[in-house]
């Protein structure tokens, strides 16, 4: 269960240029369930994901991961936990160029490679990937660089998979093949995504709405 209580960020404090993105959100995201945040551009859905995630400190608030206070852990600690619970999907998949598919999704993996070896091919071949095992990011397409990321982020097996907008640079057909297979991985995590297509979430199982920094609607 990953939990956010009261979650307040403000940018730039004290400067002229201060801004709060997020005022006072709750949301509680259950386990092994999909679910999106919706809203307009800027109203603070990245921002709540990278709190919810342990990339960016709440200003005021606290995020829970099963109880667990996840900013009461020391930087080290945290940047471990994250690398061992959560796994990301950005809207770019940035991956790196020099490296095979098979390498990028191995990225994340500091011990028995052999073993994630086996999972990152059975990851990439799940994925419909079985021909870019070998392949380089600028030999393959849009929507299979994607599905790499996505391989990548699931190597290490996390409790939480955190997508921002990843689908946004795909077209329609190949959103709809990530979101398949992000809701049929529900079974091993839990999954949030942010994005401005409520089409691809029909799968969800439930959704956030922020507008201007706060939360609209939810029925989490
Ligand atoms: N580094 C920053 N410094 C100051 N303000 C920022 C910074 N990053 C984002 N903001 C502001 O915080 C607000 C929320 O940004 P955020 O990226 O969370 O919105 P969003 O809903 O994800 O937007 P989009 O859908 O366009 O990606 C926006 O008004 C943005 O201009």
């Amino acid at each position: 269960m990953l939990k956010g209580e009261g979650l307040n960020y403000i940018f730039d404090i004290g400067k002229p240029s201060e801004f709060q993105a997020l005022r006072d959100v709750s949301v509680q995201f259950g386990d092994k369930k999909l679910y999106g945040i919706l809203g307009p551009s800027g109203s603070g859905k990245s921002s709540l994901l990278y709190l919810l995630s342990g990339l960016r400190k709440p200003t005021k608030g606290r995020v829970l991961f099963d109880n667990n206070d996840i900013w009461s852990l020391k930087s080290n600690e945290l940047a471990e936990f994250r690398n061992k619970n959560f796994g990301f999907v950005f809207q770019r998949h940035f991956l790196i160029n020099y490296l095979t598919a098979l390498e990028n999704v191995l990225v994340p993996v500091n011990k028995d490679f052999k073993k994630y070896e086996g999972r990152a091919k059975e990851l990439l071949c799940d994925l419909g990937l079985e021909s870019c095992i070998k392949k380089k990011p600028f030999e393959m397409s849009g929507g299979q660089r994607q599905r790499v990321a996505i391989a990548r982020a699931l190597i290490n097996e996390p409790k939480i998979i955190f997508g921002d907008e990843p689908t946004a640079s795909l077209d329609h057909e190949n959103a709809i093949a990530v979101m398949e297979f992000l809701n049929s991985y529900k079974n091993h995590a839990t999954i949030i995504v942010v994005t401005h297509d409520q089409s691809i979430l029909k799968e969800a199982d439930g959704q956030i709405r922020i507008i201007d920094g706060s939360l609209k609607e939810g029925d989490l």
